[in-house]
């Protein structure tokens, strides 16, 4: 049986597009969902094997809806994760083809793509209105129904072609370099390669109480071993204001001695550890045979 594999969609979204190419050659069966909580919660539920989501963006950081989910409502192993370049679109109906681009007056899309483009876009229409949408090809399908409507989508060039829609402007994101890093979260009956050891374990640490250099101490038993730190974010922990737990990302597989010894350290100082995930990671293109059946 093909692993299911779920997305955010509908097809033409940037995660489709990563999703695509995580699984490029492999039997799998791709499935859409509308909202990332439905993607995460369908293989929560057991609909599908393994679900890709967006988790941060090099110019708006965290989408917190899938760090939230995957702490707060779930149980699910990172299992991959893929860096994807982004380059976003903004695509009209063609019975708009006469309409200069100062003219439109709603541009819609996912809240990321929109918060990725603001600046750009604002100086292109002046006072239009952004209108949020669960992902960006949803954003392109509702241009695509209202042809009378002065409405653009920002959205992916793939999404255009679904949706028959016009690019009009293409690269509209306010900074060059624009990557979204993705994780694919589950189980799937797939063996991962990891020869060129590109890895990295996502911890959730939450202090016993709030005192002088709590904080400092954890980092301390990274620091020591040398452990490359690759980000850490505070959240909420959602049971008062001020009470967050951490999130860090070590680059070292979870088995090495290093990362054990640092995490015996934290749990010795009174923290709760939980692993999120220990997983390789790539770049597109970089590794397209990262999987084996
Ligand atoms: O809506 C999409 O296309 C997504 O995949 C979410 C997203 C939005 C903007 C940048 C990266 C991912």
């Amino acid at each position: 049986m093909n692993n299911k594999v779920a997305y955010l969609g509908p097809v033409g979204t940037f995660t489709h597009a990563a999703a695509s190419s995580l699984f490029e050659g492999h039997p799998v069966q791709l499935e859409p969902y509308p909202t990332i909580v439905d993607t995460l919660q369908a293989v929560a539920e057991k609909k599908a094997d393994v679900a890709v989501v967006p988790i941060e963006n090099a110019l708006e950081g965290s989408v917190h809806m899938t760090l939230d989910h995957l702490v707060h409502q779930v149980d699910l192993p990172i299992w991959r994760e893929l860096i994807y370049p982004i380059s976003h679109c903004l695509l009209a109906h063609p019975n708009q083809a006469a309409t200069k681009l100062s003219e439109f007056t709603h541009v819609l899309s996912h809240p990321q793509a929109i918060a990725q483009c603001y600046h750009t876009v604002r100086k292109l229409i002046p006072g239009v209105t952004f209108v949020h949408t669960d992902s960006t090809a949803l954003a392109a399908a509702k241009v695509g129904e209202q042809a009378d409507e002065k409405w653009l989508a920002i959205g992916t060039t793939q999404a255009a072609e679904c949706h028959q829609l016009q690019v009009r402007q293409a690269d509209v994101q306010d900074q060059p370099n624009n990557f979204t890093r993705f994780w694919a979260v589950g189980r799937p009956a797939f063996a991962t390669e990891d020869a060129d050891g590109k890895h990295k374990t996502c911890l959730q640490v939450t202090l016993p109480a709030d005192y002088p250099g709590a904080l400092y101490q954890v980092l301390a038993a990274f620091s020591w071993r040398k452990i490359n730190l690759c980000r850490i974010e505070s959240r909420p922990t959602k049971t008062g204001l001020g009470n967050y737990f951490f999130l860090i990302e070590a680059e070292l597989p979870i088995r090495h001695v290093l990362l054990q010894g640092a995490i015996e350290e934290v749990t010795a100082l009174g923290c709760k550890v939980r692993v999120l995930g220990s997983f390789p990671y790539h770049y597109y293109r970089e590794r397209q045979t990262a999987l084996r059946n």
